[in-house]
Protein backbone atom coordinates (compact mmCIF):
# COMPACT_ATOMS: atom_id res chain seq x y z
CA UNK A 1 0.00 0.00 0.00
CA UNK A 2 1.53 3.22 -1.25
CA UNK A 3 1.18 5.82 2.02
CA UNK A 4 1.42 9.23 1.91
CA UNK A 5 5.82 9.15 2.24
CA UNK A 6 5.38 6.84 -0.66
CA UNK A 7 6.45 3.96 2.15
CA UNK A 8 5.30 0.41 1.70
CA UNK A 9 4.03 -1.60 3.97
CA UNK A 10 2.20 -4.89 3.14
CA UNK A 11 0.24 -6.90 5.61
CA UNK A 12 1.41 -9.58 7.54
CA UNK A 13 5.22 -7.71 6.73
CA UNK A 14 7.61 -8.79 9.24
CA UNK A 15 9.93 -5.86 10.21
CA UNK A 16 12.10 -4.61 12.83
CA UNK A 17 11.74 -1.68 14.66
CA UNK A 18 12.59 0.71 17.72
CA UNK A 19 9.89 1.78 20.05
CA UNK A 20 10.03 5.72 20.26
CA UNK A 21 7.40 6.59 22.47
CA UNK A 22 4.37 5.71 23.86
CA UNK A 23 0.72 6.39 21.85
CA UNK A 24 -2.14 7.82 23.73
CA UNK A 25 -3.47 4.39 23.79
CA UNK A 26 -0.68 3.11 25.58
CA UNK A 27 0.71 1.08 22.34
CA UNK A 28 4.02 1.47 21.38
CA UNK A 29 4.98 4.12 18.64
CA UNK A 30 7.97 2.95 16.01
CA UNK A 31 8.89 4.45 12.66
CA UNK A 32 9.76 1.92 9.62
CA UNK A 33 11.18 4.11 6.89
CA UNK A 34 9.43 6.96 8.31
CA UNK A 35 5.83 5.51 8.83
CA UNK A 36 4.12 5.39 11.94
CA UNK A 37 3.65 2.34 13.30
CA UNK A 38 1.65 1.80 16.26
CA UNK A 39 2.20 -1.60 18.12
CA UNK A 40 0.21 -2.70 21.48
CA UNK A 41 2.23 -4.00 24.50
CA UNK A 42 5.37 -2.60 23.44
CA UNK A 43 7.68 -0.28 24.89
CA UNK A 44 9.66 2.95 24.81
CA UNK A 45 13.07 1.95 23.85
CA UNK A 46 12.36 -1.80 22.53
CA UNK A 47 13.84 -2.89 20.26
CA UNK A 48 11.19 -5.37 18.61
CA UNK A 49 10.08 -7.50 15.06
CA UNK A 50 6.83 -6.79 14.92
CA UNK A 51 4.06 -7.78 12.11
CA UNK A 52 1.84 -5.78 10.22
CA UNK A 53 -2.05 -6.14 10.92
CA UNK A 54 -3.45 -3.28 9.99
CA UNK A 55 -2.88 -0.84 7.34
CA UNK A 56 -4.53 2.53 7.37
CA UNK A 57 -3.57 5.68 4.76
CA UNK A 58 -1.33 7.36 7.34
CA UNK A 59 0.08 4.62 9.97
CA UNK A 60 0.18 0.90 10.80
CA UNK A 61 -0.87 -1.31 13.76
CA UNK A 62 1.55 -4.27 13.89
CA UNK A 63 1.99 -7.35 16.54
CA UNK A 64 5.07 -7.79 18.52
CA UNK A 65 6.57 -11.08 17.27
CA UNK A 66 9.61 -10.97 19.19
CA UNK A 67 10.95 -8.58 21.75
CA UNK A 68 15.04 -8.36 21.19
CA UNK A 69 15.90 -5.65 23.34
CA UNK A 70 13.45 -5.00 26.41
CA UNK A 71 13.11 -2.24 28.13
CA UNK A 72 13.83 -2.08 31.51
CA UNK A 73 11.14 -0.86 33.08
CA UNK A 74 9.19 -3.91 31.59
CA UNK A 75 7.33 -6.31 34.27
CA UNK A 76 5.12 -9.43 34.75
CA UNK A 77 1.71 -8.32 34.22
CA UNK A 78 -0.40 -8.61 37.56
CA UNK A 79 -4.09 -9.84 35.84
CA UNK A 80 -3.61 -13.42 34.68
CA UNK A 81 -6.24 -11.79 31.09
CA UNK A 82 -4.34 -9.00 30.69
CA UNK A 83 -3.37 -10.23 26.87
CA UNK A 84 -6.88 -10.90 26.17
CA UNK A 85 -8.58 -7.97 28.30
CA UNK A 86 -8.76 -4.56 26.23
CA UNK A 87 -9.50 -2.72 30.36
CA UNK A 88 -5.78 -1.94 31.04
CA UNK A 89 -2.58 -1.12 28.80
CA UNK A 90 -0.17 -0.47 30.76
CA UNK A 91 0.37 -3.15 33.35
CA UNK A 92 3.34 -4.84 31.74
CA UNK A 93 5.17 -0.96 32.70
CA UNK A 94 6.89 -0.37 36.03
CA UNK A 95 4.17 2.00 38.05
CA UNK A 96 6.99 4.40 38.21
CA UNK A 97 7.09 4.57 34.72
CA UNK A 98 3.82 4.62 33.96
CA UNK A 99 3.69 8.41 35.52
CA UNK A 100 6.68 9.45 33.44
CA UNK A 101 4.75 7.99 30.27
CA UNK A 102 1.49 10.05 31.55
CA UNK A 103 3.76 13.07 31.71
CA UNK A 104 4.81 12.61 28.31
CA UNK A 105 1.50 11.99 26.23
CA UNK A 106 0.29 15.37 27.73
CA UNK A 107 3.45 17.17 25.83
CA UNK A 108 3.02 15.09 23.31
CA UNK A 109 -0.20 16.37 22.52
CA UNK A 110 0.10 20.10 23.41
CA UNK A 111 2.95 19.76 20.75
CA UNK A 112 0.61 18.31 18.08
CA UNK A 113 -2.43 20.67 18.69
CA UNK A 114 -0.68 23.32 19.37
CA UNK A 115 1.22 26.40 18.59
CA UNK A 116 2.90 26.89 22.32
CA UNK A 117 5.94 26.73 22.90
CA UNK A 118 6.38 23.27 25.11
CA UNK A 119 9.69 23.80 26.39
CA UNK A 120 8.20 26.64 28.42
CA UNK A 121 4.92 25.42 29.69
CA UNK A 122 5.46 24.09 33.17
CA UNK A 123 4.06 20.52 33.26
CA UNK A 124 4.34 18.62 36.63
CA UNK A 125 5.19 15.24 37.37
CA UNK A 126 2.34 13.04 37.65
CA UNK A 127 0.93 12.60 41.22
CA UNK A 128 0.45 8.49 41.77
CA UNK A 129 -1.22 5.90 43.95
CA UNK A 130 0.62 4.78 46.77
CA UNK A 131 -0.76 1.30 45.71
CA UNK A 132 -2.14 1.45 42.29
CA UNK A 133 -4.59 -1.52 42.34
CA UNK A 134 -7.54 -2.60 43.76
CA UNK A 135 -9.15 1.28 42.97
CA UNK A 136 -11.96 1.30 41.22
CA UNK A 137 -15.60 1.59 43.16
CA UNK A 138 -17.82 0.68 40.49
CA UNK A 139 -17.63 -2.20 37.55
CA UNK A 140 -20.01 -2.50 34.51
CA UNK A 141 -19.52 -6.00 33.36
CA UNK A 142 -21.34 -7.28 30.59
CA UNK A 143 -23.10 -10.51 30.77
CA UNK A 144 -23.05 -13.36 28.33
CA UNK A 145 -23.23 -17.17 28.37
CA UNK A 146 -21.02 -20.21 27.42
CA UNK A 147 -22.12 -23.81 27.87
CA UNK A 148 -24.62 -22.99 30.40
CA UNK A 149 -21.92 -20.98 32.30
CA UNK A 150 -22.78 -17.22 33.39
CA UNK A 151 -19.65 -15.15 31.91
CA UNK A 152 -19.37 -11.42 33.41
CA UNK A 153 -16.70 -9.46 32.25
CA UNK A 154 -15.67 -6.90 29.18
CA UNK A 155 -14.90 -7.65 25.62
CA UNK A 156 -11.40 -8.50 24.44
CA UNK A 157 -9.19 -6.67 22.56
CA UNK A 158 -10.39 -5.66 19.15
CA UNK A 159 -13.11 -8.26 19.49
CA UNK A 160 -16.56 -8.97 20.09
CA UNK A 161 -15.24 -12.26 22.95
CA UNK A 162 -16.44 -11.75 26.02
CA UNK A 163 -13.80 -12.39 28.63
CA UNK A 164 -14.87 -13.56 31.60
CA UNK A 165 -13.22 -11.44 34.36
CA UNK A 166 -13.24 -12.92 38.06
CA UNK A 167 -10.87 -10.85 40.12
CA UNK A 168 -9.82 -7.54 38.02
CA UNK A 169 -6.80 -6.37 39.74
CA UNK A 170 -7.76 -2.61 39.42
CA UNK A 171 -11.47 -3.04 40.63
CA UNK A 172 -12.03 -2.88 44.33
CA UNK A 173 -12.54 -6.19 45.86
CA UNK A 174 -15.53 -5.52 46.72
CA UNK A 175 -17.23 -4.57 43.54
CA UNK A 176 -15.60 -7.63 42.27
CA UNK A 177 -16.78 -10.21 44.95
CA UNK A 178 -20.77 -8.35 43.90
CA UNK A 179 -20.33 -9.52 40.42
CA UNK A 180 -19.07 -12.58 41.13
CA UNK A 181 -22.37 -13.58 43.48
CA UNK A 182 -25.07 -11.97 40.94
CA UNK A 183 -23.08 -13.87 38.45
CA UNK A 184 -23.37 -17.29 40.32
CA UNK A 185 -27.09 -16.16 41.49
CA UNK A 186 -28.58 -15.69 37.81
CA UNK A 187 -26.66 -19.02 36.96
CA UNK A 188 -28.22 -21.37 39.31
CA UNK A 189 -31.68 -19.78 39.11
CA UNK A 190 -31.03 -20.07 35.27
CA UNK A 191 -32.10 -16.04 34.51
CA UNK A 192 -32.22 -16.23 30.39
CA UNK A 193 -29.08 -13.77 29.74
CA UNK A 194 -29.30 -11.43 26.89
CA UNK A 195 -27.90 -12.19 23.15
CA UNK A 196 -26.90 -9.48 21.63
CA UNK A 197 -26.99 -11.07 18.44
CA UNK A 198 -30.41 -12.84 18.96
CA UNK A 199 -31.32 -9.59 21.09
CA UNK A 200 -33.24 -12.22 23.09
CA UNK A 201 -32.64 -12.78 26.88
CA UNK A 202 -32.59 -10.32 29.42
CA UNK A 203 -29.77 -9.44 31.77
CA UNK A 204 -27.31 -7.27 29.53
CA UNK A 205 -24.92 -6.03 32.41
CA UNK A 206 -23.64 -6.02 36.18
CA UNK A 207 -23.19 -2.73 37.19
CA UNK A 208 -21.82 -2.96 41.01
CA UNK A 209 -20.58 0.50 42.59
CA UNK A 210 -19.61 0.47 46.09
CA UNK A 211 -18.51 3.35 48.65
CA UNK A 212 -15.23 2.80 49.43
CA UNK A 213 -15.08 4.76 52.75
CA UNK A 214 -18.84 3.76 53.92
CA UNK A 215 -18.65 0.10 52.79
CA UNK A 216 -22.31 0.46 50.88
CA UNK A 217 -22.95 -1.12 48.07
CA UNK A 218 -25.25 -0.90 45.05
CA UNK A 219 -26.17 -3.32 42.69
CA UNK A 220 -27.58 -2.55 39.29
CA UNK A 221 -29.00 -4.98 36.98
CA UNK A 222 -29.55 -3.90 33.28
CA UNK A 223 -32.18 -5.64 31.41
CA UNK A 224 -33.57 -5.45 28.06
CA UNK A 225 -37.02 -5.92 29.43
CA UNK A 226 -39.82 -4.81 32.29
CA UNK A 227 -39.72 -7.92 33.68
CA UNK A 228 -37.04 -10.24 35.06
CA UNK A 229 -38.25 -13.88 36.06
CA UNK A 230 -37.55 -15.29 39.58
CA UNK A 231 -37.42 -11.48 40.60
CA UNK A 232 -38.11 -11.88 44.33
CA UNK A 233 -35.72 -14.53 44.77
CA UNK A 234 -32.82 -13.16 43.23
CA UNK A 235 -32.99 -10.22 45.43
CA UNK A 236 -33.29 -12.40 48.29
CA UNK A 237 -30.12 -14.13 47.53
CA UNK A 238 -28.48 -10.83 46.82
CA UNK A 239 -29.80 -9.57 50.46
CA UNK A 240 -27.96 -13.00 51.65
CA UNK A 241 -24.95 -13.22 49.91
CA UNK A 242 -23.75 -9.84 49.88
CA UNK A 243 -24.85 -8.33 53.14
CA UNK A 244 -23.05 -5.15 52.26
CA UNK A 245 -25.92 -4.16 49.46
CA UNK A 246 -27.71 -1.06 50.34
CA UNK A 247 -28.88 -0.83 46.85
CA UNK A 248 -30.45 -3.12 44.34
CA UNK A 249 -31.75 -1.45 40.94
CA UNK A 250 -33.04 -2.05 37.97
CA UNK A 251 -32.19 -0.14 34.41
CA UNK A 252 -33.96 -0.96 31.60
CA UNK A 253 -32.21 -0.90 28.33
CA UNK A 254 -34.28 -2.45 24.92
CA UNK A 255 -32.19 -0.79 22.37
CA UNK A 256 -29.53 -2.04 19.95
CA UNK A 257 -26.58 0.43 21.61
CA UNK A 258 -23.33 0.71 23.09
CA UNK A 259 -24.45 2.32 25.70
CA UNK A 260 -24.77 0.85 29.47
CA UNK A 261 -28.06 2.30 30.73
CA UNK A 262 -30.93 3.16 29.34
CA UNK A 263 -33.28 6.19 30.74
CA UNK A 264 -36.01 4.29 32.78
CA UNK A 265 -34.54 2.88 36.36
CA UNK A 266 -36.79 0.97 38.88
CA UNK A 267 -35.70 0.84 42.60
CA UNK A 268 -36.01 -3.09 43.59
CA UNK A 269 -34.96 -3.32 47.15
CA UNK A 270 -33.04 -0.51 49.75
CA UNK A 271 -32.07 2.59 48.98
CA UNK A 272 -32.19 4.16 45.30
CA UNK A 273 -28.68 5.46 46.59
CA UNK A 274 -25.99 4.74 48.40
CA UNK A 275 -23.28 6.89 50.53
CA UNK A 276 -20.03 7.84 49.68
CA UNK A 277 -17.70 10.30 51.49
CA UNK A 278 -15.12 12.24 49.90
CA UNK A 279 -13.17 14.39 52.40
CA UNK A 280 -15.30 16.51 55.08
CA UNK A 281 -18.17 15.90 52.10
CA UNK A 282 -20.86 13.14 51.67
CA UNK A 283 -22.51 12.03 48.91
CA UNK A 284 -25.79 10.25 47.86
CA UNK A 285 -24.99 8.09 44.65
CA UNK A 286 -27.95 6.77 42.44
CA UNK A 287 -27.35 4.24 39.99
CA UNK A 288 -26.81 6.73 36.90
CA UNK A 289 -24.88 9.52 38.09
CA UNK A 290 -21.47 10.21 37.76
CA UNK A 291 -18.61 9.67 40.45
CA UNK A 292 -14.98 9.86 39.96
CA UNK A 293 -13.67 6.02 39.43
CA UNK A 294 -10.80 6.13 41.93
CA UNK A 295 -12.05 7.99 45.21
CA UNK A 296 -8.30 7.93 46.36
CA UNK A 297 -7.01 9.88 43.66
CA UNK A 298 -10.08 12.26 43.53
CA UNK A 299 -8.96 13.89 47.00
CA UNK A 300 -5.93 14.59 45.19
CA UNK A 301 -7.30 16.14 42.19
CA UNK A 302 -9.84 17.87 43.55
CA UNK A 303 -7.23 19.30 46.16
CA UNK A 304 -5.14 20.49 42.91
CA UNK A 305 -8.13 22.60 41.52
CA UNK A 306 -8.70 24.26 44.84
CA UNK A 307 -5.06 25.07 45.04
CA UNK A 308 -5.97 26.47 40.93
CA UNK A 309 -8.39 28.27 42.25
CA UNK A 310 -6.93 29.73 45.33
CA UNK A 311 -10.31 31.87 46.47
CA UNK A 312 -10.59 34.32 48.19
CA UNK A 313 -14.54 34.15 49.70
CA UNK A 314 -15.38 36.53 46.58
CA UNK A 315 -15.76 34.98 43.79
CA UNK A 316 -18.34 33.43 41.46
CA UNK A 317 -17.71 30.22 40.39
CA UNK A 318 -18.89 27.75 37.77
CA UNK A 319 -18.59 24.17 38.37
CA UNK A 320 -19.24 22.95 34.44
CA UNK A 321 -20.09 19.87 33.78
CA UNK A 322 -20.77 19.37 37.68
CA UNK A 323 -21.72 15.86 38.05
CA UNK A 324 -23.48 15.46 41.58
CA UNK A 325 -21.80 18.58 42.18
CA UNK A 326 -18.22 17.22 44.11
CA UNK A 327 -15.61 19.66 42.31
CA UNK A 328 -17.98 22.76 43.10
CA UNK A 329 -19.28 21.48 47.03
CA UNK A 330 -15.40 21.22 47.50
CA UNK A 331 -14.93 24.64 46.45
CA UNK A 332 -18.32 25.87 48.17
CA UNK A 333 -17.07 27.76 51.39
CA UNK A 334 -13.99 29.20 49.66
CA UNK A 335 -16.24 30.86 47.21
CA UNK A 336 -19.37 33.81 46.76
CA UNK A 337 -21.39 31.36 44.94
CA UNK A 338 -20.93 27.95 43.13
CA UNK A 339 -23.29 27.72 40.19
CA UNK A 340 -23.13 23.66 38.26
CA UNK A 341 -24.97 22.20 35.29
CA UNK A 342 -24.67 18.86 34.04
CA UNK A 343 -27.17 17.01 31.28
CA UNK A 344 -28.05 14.37 33.85
CA UNK A 345 -30.99 15.51 35.46
CA UNK A 346 -30.65 12.85 38.32
CA UNK A 347 -27.17 14.12 39.04
CA UNK A 348 -28.60 17.94 39.56
CA UNK A 349 -31.16 16.74 42.01
CA UNK A 350 -27.88 14.54 43.67
CA UNK A 351 -26.17 18.03 43.50
CA UNK A 352 -29.28 19.76 44.76
CA UNK A 353 -29.59 17.33 47.79
CA UNK A 354 -25.70 16.85 48.13
CA UNK A 355 -25.56 21.07 48.80
CA UNK A 356 -28.57 21.13 51.04
CA UNK A 357 -27.00 18.76 53.43
CA UNK A 358 -23.76 20.29 53.96
CA UNK A 359 -26.04 23.15 54.73
CA UNK A 360 -24.77 25.58 51.35
CA UNK A 361 -27.39 28.60 50.64
CA UNK A 362 -24.22 29.58 47.91
CA UNK A 363 -24.85 27.31 45.22
CA UNK A 364 -27.68 26.96 42.41
CA UNK A 365 -27.86 23.75 40.22
CA UNK A 366 -29.47 23.49 36.91
CA UNK A 367 -29.74 20.53 34.53
CA UNK A 368 -28.38 21.56 30.78
CA UNK A 369 -25.93 22.10 28.64
CA UNK A 370 -23.27 23.80 29.88
CA UNK A 371 -22.87 25.48 26.47
CA UNK A 372 -26.43 26.31 26.66
CA UNK A 373 -26.35 27.39 30.03
CA UNK A 374 -23.62 29.46 30.94
CA UNK A 375 -24.55 31.89 27.89
CA UNK A 376 -27.82 32.02 30.00
CA UNK A 377 -26.74 32.96 32.85
CA UNK A 378 -24.65 35.59 31.35
CA UNK A 379 -27.04 37.10 29.53
CA UNK A 380 -29.02 37.87 32.98
CA UNK A 381 -25.63 39.63 34.11
CA UNK A 382 -24.04 37.04 35.74
CA UNK A 383 -20.33 36.81 34.95
CA UNK A 384 -18.12 34.71 36.63
CA UNK A 385 -14.63 35.21 38.06
CA UNK A 386 -13.53 31.48 37.71
CA UNK A 387 -14.97 28.58 35.49
CA UNK A 388 -13.64 24.96 36.63
CA UNK A 389 -14.95 22.55 33.33
CA UNK A 390 -14.44 19.02 34.02
CA UNK A 391 -15.59 17.56 30.43
CA UNK A 392 -15.94 13.92 29.10
CA UNK A 393 -13.62 12.52 26.70
CA UNK A 394 -15.04 15.28 23.93
CA UNK A 395 -13.82 18.16 25.85
CA UNK A 396 -15.61 21.90 25.59
CA UNK A 397 -18.15 22.45 22.61
CA UNK A 398 -17.57 25.25 20.41
CA UNK A 399 -20.21 27.50 22.04
CA UNK A 400 -18.74 27.07 25.26
CA UNK A 401 -15.12 28.36 24.43
CA UNK A 402 -16.72 30.91 22.34
CA UNK A 403 -18.49 32.09 25.56
CA UNK A 404 -15.65 31.85 27.88
CA UNK A 405 -13.72 34.19 25.04
CA UNK A 406 -16.51 36.12 25.04
CA UNK A 407 -17.13 36.76 28.93
CA UNK A 408 -13.46 36.45 30.02
CA UNK A 409 -13.26 34.89 33.35
CA UNK A 410 -10.13 35.54 35.38
CA UNK A 411 -9.17 32.03 35.74
CA UNK A 412 -10.55 28.93 33.91
CA UNK A 413 -9.49 25.47 35.84
CA UNK A 414 -9.64 22.57 32.94
CA UNK A 415 -10.10 19.04 34.28
CA UNK A 416 -9.26 17.03 31.70
CA UNK A 417 -9.61 13.25 30.69
CA UNK A 418 -8.35 13.62 27.41
CA UNK A 419 -5.08 15.14 26.37
CA UNK A 420 -5.89 15.77 23.22
CA UNK A 421 -9.19 17.85 23.40
CA UNK A 422 -7.73 19.59 26.42
CA UNK A 423 -4.20 20.20 23.68
CA UNK A 424 -7.43 21.70 20.89
CA UNK A 425 -9.14 23.57 23.13
CA UNK A 426 -6.18 25.35 24.46
CA UNK A 427 -5.28 26.33 21.54
CA UNK A 428 -8.66 27.78 21.02
CA UNK A 429 -8.62 29.77 23.62
CA UNK A 430 -5.11 30.53 22.92
CA UNK A 431 -5.64 34.15 21.91
CA UNK A 432 -6.66 35.26 25.29
CA UNK A 433 -5.64 32.86 28.06
CA UNK A 434 -2.29 31.59 28.97
CA UNK A 435 -1.48 28.29 30.76
CA UNK A 436 0.06 28.24 33.71
CA UNK A 437 0.55 25.18 34.83
CA UNK A 438 -0.71 21.49 33.92
CA UNK A 439 -0.64 19.13 36.87
CA UNK A 440 -1.21 15.06 36.00
CA UNK A 441 -3.00 13.36 38.43
CA UNK A 442 -2.89 9.30 38.27
CA UNK A 443 -6.62 8.51 38.09
CA UNK A 444 -6.57 5.16 36.53
CA UNK A 445 -3.42 2.98 37.24
CA UNK A 446 -2.18 0.24 35.03
CA UNK A 447 -4.10 2.15 32.11
CA UNK A 448 -3.33 4.86 29.55
CA UNK A 449 -6.01 7.39 30.71
CA UNK A 450 -4.04 10.63 31.23
CA UNK A 451 -6.11 13.21 33.85
CA UNK A 452 -4.89 16.06 34.19
CA UNK A 453 -5.99 19.96 35.80
CA UNK A 454 -4.68 22.73 33.93
CA UNK A 455 -4.58 26.04 35.25
CA UNK A 456 -5.51 28.98 32.68
CA UNK A 457 -5.05 32.29 32.81
CA UNK A 458 -6.29 35.45 31.13
CA UNK A 459 -3.64 37.21 29.41
CA UNK A 460 -3.53 40.95 30.45
C1 LIG B 1 -15.99 13.78 33.64
S1 LIG B 1 -17.60 13.92 34.31
C2 LIG B 1 -17.30 15.08 35.59
C3 LIG B 1 -18.27 15.10 36.75
C4 LIG B 1 -17.85 15.84 37.99
N1 LIG B 1 -17.19 17.09 37.71
C5 LIG B 1 -17.02 14.98 38.91
O1 LIG B 1 -15.86 15.28 39.16
O2 LIG B 1 -17.57 13.99 39.42
C6 LIG B 1 -18.42 14.75 33.05
C7 LIG B 1 -19.84 15.13 33.34
O3 LIG B 1 -20.30 15.93 32.26
C8 LIG B 1 -21.67 15.68 32.02
N2 LIG B 1 -21.91 16.21 30.67
C9 LIG B 1 -21.66 15.65 29.46
N3 LIG B 1 -21.92 16.53 28.48
C10 LIG B 1 -22.32 17.69 29.06
C11 LIG B 1 -22.70 18.97 28.57
N4 LIG B 1 -22.71 19.24 27.26
N5 LIG B 1 -23.05 19.91 29.47
C12 LIG B 1 -23.05 19.65 30.80
N6 LIG B 1 -22.71 18.44 31.32
C13 LIG B 1 -22.34 17.48 30.47
C14 LIG B 1 -21.81 14.19 32.27
O4 LIG B 1 -23.12 13.86 32.60
C15 LIG B 1 -20.83 13.98 33.45
O5 LIG B 1 -21.49 14.08 34.69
Amino acid sequence: MKTEQGIKIQLNQTFPLTIKRLGINGEGVGYFKKQVVFVPGALPGEEVVVEATKINPKFAEAKIKKIRIKSPHRVQPLCPVYDQCGGCQLQHLHYDQQLKEKRDIILQSLERHTKLAIDKLDIRETIGMEDPWGYRNKSSFQVGQKDGKVLAGLYGLNSHQLIDIDQCAVQHSQTNEATSKVKQILEELRIPIYNEKSRKGIIRTIVTRVGVQTGELQIVLITSQNEIPKMEIIIEEIQKRLPNVKSVVQNINGQKTSLIFGEETVPLAGEEFIQETLGDLQFELSARTFFQLNPVQTIKLYNEVKKAAALTGNEKVVDAYCGVGTIGLWLANQAAEIRGMDVIPESIEDAKKNAKRHGFTNTKYVPGKAEEILPKWVKKGWKPDVVVVDPPRTGLDGQLLQTILQVKPEKLIYVSCNPSTLAKDIQTLSSKYEVKYIQPVDMFPQTAHVECCALIKLIK
